[in-house]
């Protein structure tokens, strides 16, 4: 696999580089609430620039439908990168039309284009692989023969998407260094793993991240289960949960969990109580429940003050901690309690921690945390996820493959 040292000793001077990046960003409106993963994609996009190469950006925010639509512009995203990299960043008013053409064929040696958000263009998360290539080809003729292609945007490696995955068919491909520096230290939590071992998961993508636990069974002691995940958990277990987040569909998935767990004696530690909310709001009307006595017109939007002190005692003794996902709604001051006290027993314990997803990294520098007092803080929660279970990541895969060999041997 080519990386980002490969390209730079070939020489960029007047190439045209298209990077994918993960710029997606927690926004307040058009307020950047986090620019962490901003920041994290600038030691590349510099290293580019300085080379003299002709850099376009392409990258996501969100989950838009497929069509453009101005809360998910990429607007904020390309002031605050300009701002990092102490250059203007033209932003794209489409994905690879008229605008993407004119912006990109402006860009003098040095220079930044961001393409507007990938996900406005539908053929990015089709299915259908010959629509998505269509995309890739698209983004392939947008730099031109000379060009290449830089993966940086780790934490969407795992998203088998145009801009991630099929594009590198495209392009002479390479690994940029974000992308490696995730993969070698997450390397570190699957080989010489300090034990025990001790997974925390939360978050709101929950049918996404339910995937991962089966294979995360085989390989943790310890698995502590809050957010707005845990609610299926306490809902197979037969507790009502009234309006909170629930993933009925994946009940008997969640059962089979529960009987894994038990079977492969791993401890699945839950909340034993919440903050229970009249509505999803940040001065909404709450009290603290045991979670068996959730009342049926409330939600649960934080682990409440028991399940902090069971979460760091179980935490307490841990040698290696990978957390994925808020405990709460952490945006909300009032529901931010669960979140910080996880984040404080990662401070306070003497294990290898690290942190991972673009949530969970911004709530840790929100809510005040110092970040050198975790090992690593990942800009990757899925990814991160997935790579813990064993899976291959598409969008690293897809960069082992030698562009003269063709693509039938990453088909399917
Ligand atoms: N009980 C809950 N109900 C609803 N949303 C929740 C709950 N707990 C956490 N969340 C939300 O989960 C979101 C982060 O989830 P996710 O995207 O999975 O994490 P990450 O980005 O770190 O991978 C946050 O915006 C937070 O408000
Ligand atoms: O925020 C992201 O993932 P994460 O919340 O798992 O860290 C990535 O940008 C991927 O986004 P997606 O989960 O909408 O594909």
């Amino acid at each position: 696999m080519k990386n980002l040292d490969d390209l730079l000793a070939e020489g960029v001077a007047g190439r045209r580089v298209l990077v994918r990046a993960d710029l997606n960003v927690p926004l307040d409106g058009e307020t950047i609430t986090d620019d962490g993963r901003v920041r994290a994609s600038v030691p590349t996009l510099r290293r580019l620039t300085e080379a003299g190469a002709r850099v376009v950006v392409t990258a996501h925010l969100g989950r838009p439908k497929g069509e453009p639509d101005p809360k998910f512009s990429l607007a904020p995203v390309a002031a605050r990168l300009g701002e990092l990299l102490g250059t203007e960043v033209a932003l794209a008013a489409d994905v690879v039309g008229e605008s993407a053409k004119a912006v990109v064929g402006a860009l003098t040696d040095g220079g930044v284009a961001l393409l507007e958000n990938i996900r406005f263009d539908p053929r990015e998360t089709s299915k259908d692989a010959a629509e998505r290539e269509s995309l890739a080809e698209d983004l392939a003729a947008l730099v031109g023969s000379g060009g290449a292609f830089v993966s940086d945007g780790f934490g969407v490696v795992h998203r088998k998407q145009a801009s991630v995955y099929d594009v590198a068919k495209k392009l002479p491909h390479y690994a940029g260094g974000l992308v490696l520096a995730e993969v070698e230290v997450l390397r570190k939590l699957t080989e010489d793993l300090a034990r025990p071992y001790v997974v925390v998961l939360g978050g709101a993508k929950v049918s996404d991240k339910l995937g991962v636990i089966a294979n995360l069974l085989t390989k943790v002691d310890r698995l502590l289960v809050g957010g707005g995940m845990a609610y299926t958990f306490l809902r197979a277990q037969g507790h009502e949960v009234g309006q909170s987040l629930l993933q009925e569909d994946q009940l008997d998935q969640v059962r089979g969990f529960l009987a894994k767990a038990e079977e492969l004696g791993v401890e699945l530690v839950l909340p034993v109580d919440v903050l229970a909310a009249k509505e999803f709001a940040a001065n909404a009307e709450h009290e603290v429940v045991p979670t068996d006595a959730i009342p049926a017109d409330r939600m649960g939007l934080d682990i409440g003050p028991r399940s902090r002190e069971l979460f760091a005692s179980k935490l307490a003794d841990a040698a290696t901690v990978f957390w994925n996902g808020p405990m709460g709604v952490f945006e909300f001051e009032a529901f931010s309690g669960g979140t910080r006290a996880v984040a404080q027993a990662l401070v306070d314990s003497n294990a290898f921690t690290v942190v991972g997803g673009g949530d969970s990294a911004a709530a840790v520098r929100q809510l005040g945390l110092p970040e050198d007092g975790f090992s690593h803080i990942s800009t990757g929660g899925g990814a991160s996820l997935e790579y813990l279970e064993g899976k291959e990541l598409p969008g690293v895969t897809v960069l082992k493959l030698d562009p003269a060999s063709g693509s039938s041997v990453l088909e399917g």
